[in-house]
């Protein structure tokens, strides 16, 4: 099968600061995958890469096996805390990147109101973000990121500003929402439960420069729910996971929520 996105042999380096040395990543089309690693390894720089933002000093990045230098309009990307735009109701951030594109206002928001009822929004259109609470807010954030790019999506610790309550109810959301798009999903994420819980593999990255990932597939049957937490082969894999991060404590601080 033709890989969705794929890093061959890629170097990158800050000056003399080395992130990446010949690394490979392949995802496949549909693939949820998560990212997990030490703070500061070098997890958001990878996603610049994917989006072109940066370029490989060596090696090659793959879209649909091709290789291109602006891959920005290939990718959704949904950051951390949801930068909506205060000034905006809900329907106009979310149409923002469709007028980007050149697509009529009028339509543009026409479109995003269609969207809005398997987001849990359709009484929301006209919201500003304050008004809002940070499970709707990464909602909107969420669907503008979908209408920005084409199907692959970088989530940056999306639900990472949430309450505990809250973000498990957007992990279930975020789940079902993979499986209605069919999009290509890759999550950075600080919290090991949920990079297991959502991905079909969880990749580890430890070292500087990152070299050779450790991938772990996540082989438990979907649709999941969160109590697949409490499950052998969950605890088990988080004990690995954990395993491979420790070796890297003190050497590097963890992200806090681990
Ligand atoms: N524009 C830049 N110029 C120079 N160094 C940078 C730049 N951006 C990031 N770095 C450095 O590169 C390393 C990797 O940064 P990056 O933000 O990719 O890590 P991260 O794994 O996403 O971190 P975190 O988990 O804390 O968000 C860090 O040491 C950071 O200080």
């Amino acid at each position: 099968m033709l890989d969705k996105l794929a890093f061959a042999g890629v170097r990158f380096s800050y000056g003399d600061q080395p992130i990446l040395h010949d690394f490979d990543l392949r995802v496949g089309k549909g693939e949820f995958i998560s990212l997990i690693g030490p703070s500061g390894i070098g997890k958001s720089t990878l996603f610049q890469l994917v989006a072109g933002l940066l370029q490989p000093q060596a090696g090659s990045i793959t879209i649909n096996g091709t290789l291109m230098e602006n891959r920005l309009g290939m990718v959704g990307y949904m950051p951390q805390r949801d930068a909506l735009l205060p000034w905006r109701t809900v329907v106009e951030n979310a149409a923002l990147p469709l007028e980007i594109k050149g697509v009529s206002k009028k339509e543009a928001q026409e479109r995003v109101r269609g969207e809005l009822p398997r987001y849990g929004l359709s009484e929301w259109a006209d919201a500003y973000p304050t008004e809002l609470s940070g499970g709707m807010r990464q909602r909107v954030s969420f669907l503008r990121a979908l209408l920005s790019g084409t199907d692959i999506m970088l989530l940056d610790e999306p639900f990472s500003s949430l309450d505990g309550i809250t973000r498990m109810e957007m992990q279930e959301w975020l789940m079902e929402m993979w499986q209605e798009t069919g999009s290509t999903m890759l999550m950075i994420t600080h919290d090991i439960d949920e990079a297991i819980l959502l991905a079909d593999r969880v990749i580890v990255l430890t070292g500087k420069p990152i070299e050779k990932p450790v991938e772990l597939q996540v082989n438990m049957e979907r649709p999941r729910t969160t109590g697949y937490r409490n499950r052998a082969e969950f605890l088990s894999l988080r004990e690995e996971i954990w395993e491979l991060l420790r070796q890297n404590v003190g050497k590097q601080s963890i992200g806090r929520e681990v």
